[in-house]
This record gives C-alpha cells, structure tokens and sequence, in this order.
C-alpha cells in the first residue's frame, strides 16, 4: 500500500498520468480552510465541469470502474479511502501496474485518475468524498469489472465489501478489455 507521497512527482509516479498533490489546511480558533482546487495547479489534464460528493458507510467498495472519455480528480473529506489502481493503457510506460493508495482524509490530498486507469474506492471507515469530471455524467463511460479481478494487480484488504447492483453484477477484466478495446 503506497502513501499519497508516492504520487506527488509527475515524472516519476507508480502509475502515468496519476498524479496528487498534498493540500494543506488552515487552522484557527473557529475551525480551518483548505484550498482543494486551483486550476494553475495542473491536476489532471481538463478542467471540471461537474462535481460529486460520496458518502459511504463503512466497508463500502465502489468499483472497479474504468472511463474511456472523462478523468476524475477526487479528495478525501472525511474518513479514509483505500483507492485501487490498475493502469490499463497498453501504449502506457506503467502498463499493467496495480497500486493501492491510501487516502486518510486527515492528510488531505487532491489526486487525478487518468483516462484509461481503472479504479476503485474501499473505505475502511464511514467516509466522504468529492470528485470533479471533465465531462457530464455519462452512463455510456462507466466501464467495470469485479472487483476482485487478479489481473487487476490491486491487492484489497477486504474480503466481503458491501457493492452495488452494478458493481456485484460486474464481469471479468478480460472482457472489460475486450469491450474498452484495450486487448492485446
Ligand atoms: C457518477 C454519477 C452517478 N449518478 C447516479 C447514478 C446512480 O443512480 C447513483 C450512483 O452512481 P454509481 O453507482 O455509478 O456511483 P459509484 O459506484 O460511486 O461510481 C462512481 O464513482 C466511481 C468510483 C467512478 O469512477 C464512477 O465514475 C462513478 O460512477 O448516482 C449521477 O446522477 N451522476 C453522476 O455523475
């Protein structure tokens, strides 16, 4: 399990195009303040145009979910997100690379999720999330497969996550490939 640090150097990130940036948070007597966006700060490649916020009970898993249109770049508001990685891009330097990354919403941090990279978010503890899309939502863009999948090279500490219809319906990597059209 890799620590949020790890991806803060875009030249030499686990995984291309993955890449996060520390936030820092302004505390004083009434509470704190912390910048999660600037568009000079270059996270990711577009600018969003929608922006989500996830609450999720403990035990919670959501993926592993794969765009081949819109990026997403996500922070942790509240609680902690364990995000799995798997970079699928076959002209991709890091291709076939698997990560888990740990994201306490205590060390806050803003990360961007590549077109191409599938993902997933397990939460060990009840947690919030937001995340910006530099497309609307588009049903024709959530790819998926199960979650667990070995080819994936994302090594879930969990055993029996709470999923979606959606996500326990999810079929095998090899045929998200075969659908995203990034067989071999
Ligand atoms: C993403 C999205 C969803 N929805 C609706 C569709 C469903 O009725 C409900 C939950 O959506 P979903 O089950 O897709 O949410 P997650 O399982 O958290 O998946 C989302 O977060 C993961 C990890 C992703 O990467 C996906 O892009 C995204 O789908 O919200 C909307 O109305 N607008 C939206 O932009």
């Amino acid at each position: 399990m890799l620590e949020i640090e790890a991806f803060a150097d875009a030249a030499a990130t686990p995984i291309s195009g993955v890449v996060a940036k520390s936030l820092i948070t302004h505390a004083d007597s009434r509470g704190d303040l912390t910048e999660i966006y600037r568009k000079s700060w270059s996270i990711g490649s577009n600018t969003p145009v929608q922006w989500n916020v996830v609450h999720s009970a403990a035990n919670v898993m959501r993926g592993v979910h794969l765009h081949l249109k819109h990026e997403d770049i996500l922070t942790v508001l509240q609680g902690e997100m364990l995000l799995g990685l798997s970079d699928l891009r076959p002209s991709s330097p890091t291709h076939g690379t698997g990560a888990i990354v740990r994201m306490p919403a205590d060390s806050p941090a803003m990360i961007a999720i590549p077109v191409g990279v599938a993902h997933g978010f397990y939460f060990p503890v009840p947690s919030i999330h937001i995340y910006g899309v530099d497309f609307d939502f588009d049903r024709t863009d959530e790819l998926g497969c199960r979650w667990n999948e070995p080819g994936l090279g994302i090594d879930w500490p969990a055993d029996d996550p709470i999923l979606s219809e959606r996500d326990t319906d999810a079929g095998s990597l090899a045929q998200l490939l075969d659908v995203a059209g990034l067989s071999e």
